[in-house]
């Protein structure tokens, strides 16, 4: 008896969850999201399983997910099994013609497919893509200066087939979504001659946000959001705020571009971003369908 009524008490609370869930899901039907799953968010199967079950929700409720993945640690492991050494600068890979050969192995091939399978195995309708596939994702080679500190004479840096999105065509994803289809997106770009580019995940899922007009962008990341000086998850952030937290070296390292790439996905048309941790069960669903929330809104 005394259990029943606890577990009673349980369904009841449960039940209020799925109530206070309507205004979200109104505020989203037919909305697209961009989440952007980064390698160190994927963790094991389980986790893969619960993200693809959380997606899978997100589109039975009307709101269009659309998954943009990394895969940074999977690439290090294969480029170390094959002995390939690789350096970073300035957070971006240094990517020679052997080396975009496994990253395009790697992300398109291997990591794709886990995903896209994931999903699928939720009963979803997962269409692994590249930003090669109706040349989705036109890359221009990134060129990038570093300042000489004793001359202080700008040098230009070759980072080799590292891509910068020059034009997103999201047609396709666009046909897909409407089909009830969830896109799932490796970040490996075309050039005008063909080329293959190796994109940095966070930098596609932007450019796809801001072309695809996305409600919201979703980072998924290794932290619970981004911290303040004491450490603390600071919940919203205007442009401003953002701007001197990484003047004063608040926000710094790998953070510095997942902010940036938020602030240029809402300048490009993206309502607004945030970021949060994808190794948490459930993220993407208490950001968009409770009034807590998780991680940091990034607004204007
Ligand atoms: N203010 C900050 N708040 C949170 N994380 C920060 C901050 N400044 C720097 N970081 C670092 O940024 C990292 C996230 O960037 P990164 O490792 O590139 O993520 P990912 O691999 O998911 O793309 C965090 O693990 C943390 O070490
Ligand atoms: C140019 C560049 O650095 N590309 C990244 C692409 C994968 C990525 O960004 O994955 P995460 O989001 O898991 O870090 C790389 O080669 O690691």
């Amino acid at each position: 008896m005394e259990k029943s009524r606890a577990m009673k008490r349980d369904w009841v609370a449960t039940a209020r969850t799925l109530s206070e869930a309507l205004p979200y899901l109104q505020r989203y039907d037919d909305q697209i999201v961009v989440i952007k799953f980064g390698g160190h968010a994927m963790g094991d199967d389980e986790a893969m399983a619960g993200f693809a079950r959380d997606v899978t929700l997100m589109k039975q409720c009307n709101l269009h997910p659309v998954v943009v993945h990394g895969g940074g640690p999977q690439i290090a492991a294969m480029l170390k099994k094959l002995n390939v050494q690789s350096e970073f600068v300035d957070g971006l890979r240094v990517t020679d013609a052997a080396t975009v050969e496994i990253v395009e192995m790697v992300l398109a091939g291997a990591i794709n497919k886990r995903i896209v399978s994931a999903i699928n195995h939720q009963g979803g309708r997962a269409v692994g893509l590249s930003g090669k596939d109706a040349n989705l994702m036109v890359c221009e080679k990134l060129t990038r200066t570093k300042r000489d500190p004793d001359s202080r004479i700008e040098q230009a840096l070759d980072l080799g087939f590292v891509g910068q999105p020059v034009q997103v065509n999201p047609g396709l994803i666009e046909t897909l979504v409407r089909a009830e289809f969830v896109p799932v997106i490796a970040p490996v770009g075309v050039g005008r001659g063909g080329e293959t580019y190796n994109v940095n995940a966070d930098t596609a899922a932007g450019a796809f946000a801001a072309a695809l007009r996305a409600s919201r962008l979703l980072l998924l990341t290794d932290v619970a959001g981004v911290k303040d000086a004491d450490g603390d998850v600071l919940t919203d952030l205007s442009p401003e705020q953002c701007a001197r937290l990484i003047e004063e070296g608040v926000i710094s390292g790998g953070m510095i571009p997942k902010v940036q790439t938020a602030l240029d996905a809402m300048k490009g048309g993206a309502g607004a971003a945030v970021i949060l941790d994808g190794r948490a069960p459930h993220a993407c669903l208490l950001e968009l369908f409770t009034s807590y929330g998780a991680g940091t809104l990034i607004r204007s």
